[in-house]
C-alpha cells in the first residue's frame, strides 16, 4: 500500500525497492515487448487526440515558456496521457525524447498492464486518492524505465453544478507524467507537477465558465491572486457557485460552518461527491459573502470578514467568448481557448487593421495577433496556401515593439538541401569546398534583435530541424566549421500549410521542435469560409490600381456574386490574380462578371492531372494562352463564371521548362506550388529552383 507524502495527503510515494518483488529477466522481457506491441496504432491515436484536443491545447499553452525551460534544465521529459494512459503529447528534453522515444512518444501506453509499475499507472488507477504519485527508479518494472524516476499528477475537470441539470462531479481528464533522472530532479518533481496541474485545472475552469460566469479568485496574498495556488470559483450572475477549482472547493469546505465532515474541513483532501453537493449550487451568502457588493468591485481585501478575514478577492466579469464562425466542412482549428479573452475590445494597430475587411473569424485572428504581438511567444501559423500567412507576419511585426528591427523571412521549402545549413547558420572560411573564402553570417543571425519568420517549416529537413532546435534552446549559433558561438535574440514565427501534428506522428517532423514552435497556434481561415470577400476584393483592387496608376473601377453586383460563389482553392492569391486579369480585360469604370476567368477547382485538377499523365507533355513546349472566347464580345455570356473551364483559357501546352511559363502555370493554379510540383512529378525545391526563387 502506498504511503502518504508528509506535506500533502493527496501525494503518493510508491513502494520502495525493499518492498518491491525482484523481477525475473523473463518478466522484464515481457514488459519490454508489451510496451512495443501495445503502442497505439495511428488511427486510434488520432481519434484519442481528437477527443482530447481541447485538453492538449490547454496543456501546450500552460507548458510553453517557463516549464519547458525547467524541463531542459533538468533534462527531464513531460508526457500528457489521456485517462486510459495513452501518451497524447510529450514535451521536454531532447536526449530523453530521442533515446526513450518508444515510451515518451504519442501512442505509448503507460497503464500497469502495458508498462508495469510506474507513477502514471498509480495515479490513473485512483486519480482522486493518488492525485500525485512518484515511483523511484528501482521500482520501475519496465527495463526501458530503469535508471529513470517517474512522477505524475492527475488532471481533474472541475466539478460543476448547472441549474436544472444538477451536479457533474469532476472527472479525470488525463495525467501528466514527469520522467527524469532522479538525481537531478529529486523532490522538486512533485511540486512542479502539482503547480502545473493546478494551473491547467484553473485554465480549464476559466475556459468552460469564463464566458457566462463571474470568476472569483481568493488568496491570502494579494500578489498570488493570479497564481495556480489561488482558489477559483465560477459564480452565476445571481450569486450561486457553479464550479470551483480543487483549491476553491477546499477553501469553501474549510470555511463552511455546517456540512462536510472533519476530513474535508481540514482542507487536505479532494472533496468527495457528497461533499461537493454541499458546496456547489449554493449561494455565496452561505459563506456570508455579499454578492451584490462583490460584483461591483474589481479587487478588495476582506479585512473583517468572519470567515475569509485577510483574504484578497478579485472578481472578473463574464467575458463573452469569441467563438470561431460555425465551422464549414473544412473547419479551422484555431484553439477556442486562445479566443476566450477580452481581445474583442483591444484596438488594432494600423498594420493589423489593414488586414481586416469585416469577416468575424478574421476579426478574432486580428484581435488575437494584437494580444500576442509582444507576448514573446513563438507563433505557429497554419492555413492553406495563399490565405495570407506572410501578410499576417508582416502586420504582426509592424504591430510589435520590434517593428524597427529586422524581419527575416526564410522559405524553408526553397532552400537547396545541400546548402540549407550554411544558409541558415553561416560558415567559417574554408568550411567546405566552394564556400565564400571570407566565410558568411547565416540568415538566423540577421534576425538578431528582430523577428525570424520560418515559412513552410514543414519542409525543413530532419537534420536541420535538430540543429534549429539547438539554436532555439541555447539561443546561440555556431557557424559550420566551428568558431565562437554567437548569442542571438529573435522572436519566432513559423508557418506551414501542412498538418504539422500529423507530420510529427509520422516521424518526419520532430515533436520537440514542434512544441518549441507552437507557443500559440493560429489557423487562418480559407477564403471560401470568409464573409468579407466583397471588402477584401475592393481592397485588393484599390491596391492593384494604385500600383498600375489607374482609376479604380467599381465592382458590379454580378461580379461580387460570382466572387462570393467561387471555391477559391488558391485563396487570396488566386483572388488577387483573378482581379488582376479582370482589370487587364476591362477598359471601363466597372468590373463585371464577364471580366472574370474563374475556374472550378475540378477543372484545374483535370488540367494538371492531364499534364502529369502525359510524359510527353512534361517535356514538350507548353504555353498558356487567353481564352478563345473573348469575354468582352460574348453576347450570351450569362455571367456564371464557373462555366468557364481552365481548358477554355489554355489553348496549347508547350513547355514548362522556362521560369516564365512555370510562373504562368503557377498563377493558373492560384499559386499552389505543391500542386504544380506534384503535377510535374518534381519536388517543391526543384520547382522553386526552376522558378528562380531561392527564398
Ligand atoms: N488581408 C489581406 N489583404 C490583402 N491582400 C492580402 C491579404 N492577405 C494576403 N494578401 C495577398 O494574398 C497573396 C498571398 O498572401 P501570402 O503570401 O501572405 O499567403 P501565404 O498563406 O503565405 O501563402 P503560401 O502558403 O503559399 O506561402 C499575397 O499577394 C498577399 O499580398
Amino acid at each position: 500500500m502506498p504511503s502518504r507524502h508528509a506535506a500533502d495527503s493527496s501525494v503518493t510515494q510508491c513502494a520502495t525497492a525493499a518492498s518491491a518483488p525482484p523481477l525475473s529477466p523473463t518478466t522484464n522481457d515481457l514488459l519490454a515487448s508489451a510496451a512495443l506491441s501495445t503502442a497505439c496504432p495511428p488511427d486510434e491515436l488520432a481519434w484519442r487526440q481528437r477527443q482530447s484536443a481541447s485538453l492538449m491545447s490547454t496543456v501546450a499553452t500552460a507548458v510553453a515558456g517557463h516549464t519547458l525551460n525547467l524541463l531542459e534544465h533538468w533534462q527531464a521529459c513531460l508526457v500528457l496521457t489521456d485517462r486510459d494512459g495513452v501518451v497524447l503529447a510529450s514535451y521536454g528534453h531532447q536526449r530523453l525524447l530521442s533515446s526513450d522515444a518508444l515510451l515518451l512518444s504519442p501512442g505509448a501506453r503507460w497503464r500497469e498492464e502495458s508498462l508495469g509499475h510506474n507513477a502514471l499507472a498509480e495515479t490513473l488507477n485512483a486519480p482522486r486518492a493518488n492525485r500525485l504519485a512518484r515511483v523511484a527508479l528501482e521500482d520501475h518494472e519496465a527495463p526501458l524505465l530503469k535508471g529513470l524516476a517517474s512522477a505524475s499528477a492527475a488532471l481533474l475537470s472541475p466539478a460543476c453544478w448547472q441549474s436544472g441539470r444538477g451536479l457533474t462531479p469532476g472527472a479525470c481528464e488525463g495525467c501528466l507524467g514527469l520522467i527524469c533522472d532522479p538525481y537531478r530532479v529529486r523532490q522538486y518533481s512533485l511540486g512542479m507537477l502539482s503547480v502545473l496541474a493546478d494551473d491547467i485545472e484553473q485554465r480549464r475552469l476559466s475556459e468552460h465558465f469564463g464566458a457566462d460566469h463571474h470568476l472569483l479568485r481568493l488568496h491570502l496574498n494579494t500578489s498570488q491572486l493570479d497564481s495556480p495556488s489561488a482558489a477559483l470559483l465560477a459564480v452565476t450572475p445571481s450569486g450561486v457557485i457553479a464550479a470551483a477549482s480543487r483549491r476553491g472547493l477546499q477553501l469553501l469546505a474549510s470555511q463552511l460552518t455546517t456540512g462536510p465532515d472533519d476530513n474535508l474541513a481540514k482542507g487536505t483532501n479532494i472533496p468527495t461527491r457528497d461533499d461537493v453537493h454541499l458546496l456547489l449550487g449554493q449561494p455565496l451568502d452561505r459563506w456570508q459573502l455579499d454578492w451584490p457588493a462583490l460584483t461591483g468591485n474589481h479587487q478588495l481585501t476582506l479585512a473583517d470578514h468572519p470567515q475569509f478575514a485577510g483574504y484578497a478577492l478579485r472578481c472578473q466579469q463574464p467575458v463573452p467568448r469569441i467563438t470561431p464562425r460555425a465551422p464549414a466542412a473544412r473547419a479551422t482549428t484555431t484553439s477556442p481557448s486562445l479566443f476566450a479573452s477580452d481581445s474583442t475590445t483591444a484596438p488594432l494597430t494600423a498594420s493589423l487593421a489593414r488586414l481586416h475587411h469585416g469577416d468575424p473569424g478574421w476579426a478574432q485572428v486580428c484581435a488575437l495577433l494584437q494580444r500576442l504581438a509582444n507576448a514573446r511567444l513563438p507563433l505557429l501559423l497554419q492555413g492553406e496556401t495563399g490565405v495570407g500567412k506572410e501578410e499576417v507576419v508582416k502586420a504582426l511585426h509592424q504591430a510589435s515593439s520590434r517593428a524597427h528591427q529586422p524581419l527575416v523571412a526564410i522559405n524553408c521549402a526553397a532552400l537547396p538541401t545541400e546548402l540549407v545549413e550554411a544558409e541558415l547558420f553561416g560558415y567559417r572560411r574554408g568550411a567546405f569546398t566552394g564556400a565564400d573564402p571570407a566565410g558568411r553570417e547565416g540568415r538566423l543571425l540577421e534576425a538578431n534583435g528582430g523577428r525570424l519568420f520560418l515559412d513552410e517549416i514543414g519542409d525543413m529537413p530532419l537534420h536541420v530541424q535538430a540543429r534549429l532546435l539547438r539554436v532555439l534552446q541555447e539561443r546561440e549559433i555556431t557557424p559550420l566549421g566551428g568558431g565562437q558561438p554567437r548569442r542571438v535574440d529573435f522572436e519566432l514565427v513559423a508557418a506551414t500549410h501542412q498538418p504539422l501534428l500529423e507530420r510529427v506522428r509520422e516521424g518526419s517532423f520532430r515533436a520537440d521542435l514542434y512544441y518549441r514552435l507552437c507557443g500559440a497556434t493560429i489557423t487562418l481561415p480559407p477564403l471560401r469560409e470568409r464573409q468579407d470577400i466583397d471588402g477584401l476584393s475592393r481592397a485588393l483592387l484599390t491596391r492593384l490600381c494604385a500600383e498600375q496608376q489607374r482609376h479604380t473601377p467599381s465592382l458590379s453586383p454580378d461580379i461580387l456574386r460570382c466572387l462570393r460563389d467561387h471555391d477559391w482553392p488558391g485563396n487570396i492569391r488566386e483572388l488577387e490574380n483573378c482581379l488582376r486579369l479582370a482589370l487587364a480585360l476591362c477598359d471601363g469604370d466597372q468590373l463585371d462578371a464577364v471580366h472574370l476567368m474563374l475556374h472550378p477547382a475540378q477543372n484545374v485538377m483535370n488540367f494538371t492531372a492531364g499534364i502529369a499523365a502525359s510524359p510527353a507533355l512534361r517535356t514538350s513546349p507548353v504555353t498558356i494562352c487567353p481564352s478563345h472566347t473573348d469575354p468582352l464580345s460574348s453576347a450570351d455570356n450569362d455571367s456564371r463564371v464557373t462555366k468557364n473551364s481552365l481548358d477554355d483559357h489554355i489553348a496549347a501546352l508547350h513547355d514548362l521548362s522556362s521560369a516564365q511559363e512555370l510562373q504562368i502555370a503557377l498563377d493558373a493554379l492560384g499559386g499552389n506550388v505543391s500542386r504544380l510540383a506534384r503535377t510535374l512529378g518534381i519536388s517543391r525545391t526543384t520547382l522553386y529552383k526552376r522558378l528562380g526563387t531561392h527564398d
